[in-house]
This record gives structure tokens, C-alpha cells and sequence, in this order.
């Protein structure tokens, strides 16, 4: 069958050079359910190390050979995983427009990636028109699973389970009394939450919140790989910046964290930067 127009189209070459930071077939196959899935945490940025001009402010950075790179990613991840301010924002696909993919070429929806959006407050307002509830209509996607704490109305509630989706309530078991009564969430305890699911590899695309929190000192060892588009542009000052906290360590400051086994790939006017937490 000939791919629809709007398919993306990422080359072997270039996949070979990410494959070694992506969920290994040979886990995705086991079935056994171990306590996280593998989380690769993948997002653009400017020189000056920003997400978006502001909050709120959809800011393409990736130019279209990168922009089918991370489509190319969704293709090999269970799930793809964004805050609700990323969905307010930008009301996002979340699905996987590459070649070859459900919906896109291939058959049925095998090969689409379940979005995945945390909303402690259940503040999205998704309907019928957001772009995810009508591409899983359409068979074009998965309709999204939301991670939340709270009690959300039985309207949001049908809607998204007539096209598939659910929610997720977050448990008052991760934490106790403290924790039932914040809107923050354990990572620890939603990556198990989304293993339960039967998650097996969970792409975490952003935005700052999202990204800050997971490299900080006591989230790093979550993830897996990184895996970040850099553009050749400035922001300036005043947009959502990737700048986790310092560790401390013996009355001083050290740095926040650092790759290892790291690979550098130009692709286009950008270059991509794959590489695991230290
Ligand atoms: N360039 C990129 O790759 C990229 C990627 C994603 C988003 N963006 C941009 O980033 C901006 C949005 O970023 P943001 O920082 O405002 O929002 P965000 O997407 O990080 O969402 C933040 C919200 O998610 C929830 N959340 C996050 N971590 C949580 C936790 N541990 N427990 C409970 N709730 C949690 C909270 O409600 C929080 O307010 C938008 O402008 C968007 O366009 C850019
Ligand atoms: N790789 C990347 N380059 C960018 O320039 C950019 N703005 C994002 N943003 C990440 C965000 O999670 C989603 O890309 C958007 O929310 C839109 O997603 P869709 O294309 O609608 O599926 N990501």
C-alpha cells in the first residue's frame, strides 16, 4: 500500500544510529512485568537551552529531518508521555505520522504509540475537537490515557472512553497522607503505574516542567536514554528553559548531570544528541 502524503520518512542509516538507546525488541517481547518500562526522554531545543518562546507558546525548533527522527522514535515506543501544560498548549497529535505506521500507511493501529498526559488537577479540557480524540476516531492514533488525582466529570470521563482512552488514577498508596493531599506525582510511582499497564517503553517528550523534574537529582536514574534535537537558533530570554537544579554534595554545589556513551548526529541544520545519564 503507498503511504498517505502526510507520512514522514526517516532513513535505515540514520535509525541504526539510535537504535542502541531505544527499548530492546527483547524486552518488549518478554512477558513478564518488570517495576518501570524503559524511559527515553527526547525533546528540542535552542542554543540558549529552551522548549518554547513561552509558556504556553507552541515554538517549532526541529527542523523536517528531525522532525521525522522523533517521529521515528514514537514508532518504537509503547507510549509517549507529555504534562498538561504541553497538551493546553499545544493540542498536540501524539501519534506517529512515519511511514509504514498504523494509520499512516500500515495496517490497523499496530506500531502507534498510547499518549499519555499528566494531570494532577484535571485541568485539560479535552473534547471532541482536540486533535487526539479526533485522530483516534479517524484510526490515525491512540486515544490518550491521563494520569490523574483527582475526581474528573463523567462528560471528559465517557468522551475518552468511547474512543478508547482512560483515566489513570494516581493512588494514595505512593506516599501516604503527604503525598494524597499534593498535586505532585512520584515518577517512581507512575512508572510503575504505566508498567502495570503493560507499558514496556515510554518516550517522555516535555515540556519544562516535565523535563527539569526528570533530570533532577532524585529522578536521573529513571531514565534511560536522552535523546535531544538542538536548533540552530536563539530564543532569548523569557522562554521555557531546560535548566535542572544543582546536585549539593559536601557543602558545595556540582553539576546537575552529565551523558555518557554519547553520539552526536547531524541531521539537517540540526544536530541530534543521543546519550545515557551518568
Ligand atoms: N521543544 C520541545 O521539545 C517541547 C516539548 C514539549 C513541550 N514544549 C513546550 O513547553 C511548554 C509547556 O511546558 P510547561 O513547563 O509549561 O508544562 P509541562 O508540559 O511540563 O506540564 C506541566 C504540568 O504537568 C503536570 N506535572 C508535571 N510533572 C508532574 C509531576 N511530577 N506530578 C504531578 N504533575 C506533574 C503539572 O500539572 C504541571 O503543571 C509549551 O510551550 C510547549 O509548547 C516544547
Ligand atoms: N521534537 C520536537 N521539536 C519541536 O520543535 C517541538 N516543538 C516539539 N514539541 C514536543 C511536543 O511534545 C509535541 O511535539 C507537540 O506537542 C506536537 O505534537 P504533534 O506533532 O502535534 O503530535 N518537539
Amino acid at each position: 500500500m503507498a503511504a498517505p502524503r502526510e507520512a514522514l520518512y526517516f532513513p535505515a542509516s540514520q535509525r541504526q544510529q539510535l537504535d542502541s538507546y531505544l527499548p530492546s525488541p527483547s524486552i518488549t517481547s518478554t512477558s513478564s512485568v518488570s517495576s518501570k518500562p524503559h524511559v527515553t526522554l527526547t525533546f528540542a531545543t535552542s542554543l540558549d537551552s529552551q522548549l518554547a518562546l513561552a509558556p504556553g507558546v507552541q515554538t517549532a525548533l526541529s527542523g523536517p529531518e528531525s522532525k521525522a527522527m522523533t517521529h521515528y522514535l514514537r514508532s518504537k515506543h509503547d507510549a509517549i508521555l507529555i504534562g498538561v501544560g504541553t497538551a493546553i498548549a499545544d493540542n498536540p497529535s501524539l501519534n506517529c505520522r512515519i511511514e509504514g505506521v498504523g494509520g499512516y500507511g500500515g495496517e490497523g493501529l499496530y506500531g502507534q504509540p498510547r499518549p499519555i498526559v499528566l494531570d494532577p488537577k484535571g485541568r485539560w479540557e479535552i473534547s471532541a475537537e482536540s486533535k487526539v480524540v479526533k485522530l483516534a476516531r479517524e484510526g490515525k492514533g491512540k486515544a490518550p490515557w491521563i494520569i490523574t488525582k483527582t475526581d474528573v466529570g463523567e462528560q471528559k470521563r465517557s468522551l475518552l472512553e468511547s474512543v478508547g482512552g482512560k483515566f489513570l488514577r494516581y493512588g494514595d498508596s505512593f506516599g501516604g497522607v503527604e503525598a494524597s493531599l499534593s498535586a505532585r506525582m512520584e515518577w517512581r510511582g507512575m512508572l510503575q503505574l504505566l508498567s502495570r499497564e503493560g507499558i514496556q517503553g515510554v518516550m517522555i517528550e516535555g515540556g519544562g516542567v516535565v523535563i527539569n523534574d526528570l533530570l533532577s537529582a532524585d529522578n536521573l536514574e529513571l531514565v534511560d536514554s536522552v535523546i535531544l534535537t538542538i536548533a540552530p537558533t536563539w530564543l532569548g530570554r523569557g522562554g521555557v528553559q531546560v535548566c535542572p537544579e544543582q546536585r549539593q554534595g559536601l557543602g558545595r554545589s556540582l553539576p546537575a548531570g552529565r551523558l555518557k556513551d554519547v553520539n552526536w548526529m547531524p541531521l539537517g541544520e540540526d544536530v541530534v544528541l543521543c546519550g545515557r545519564p551518568q
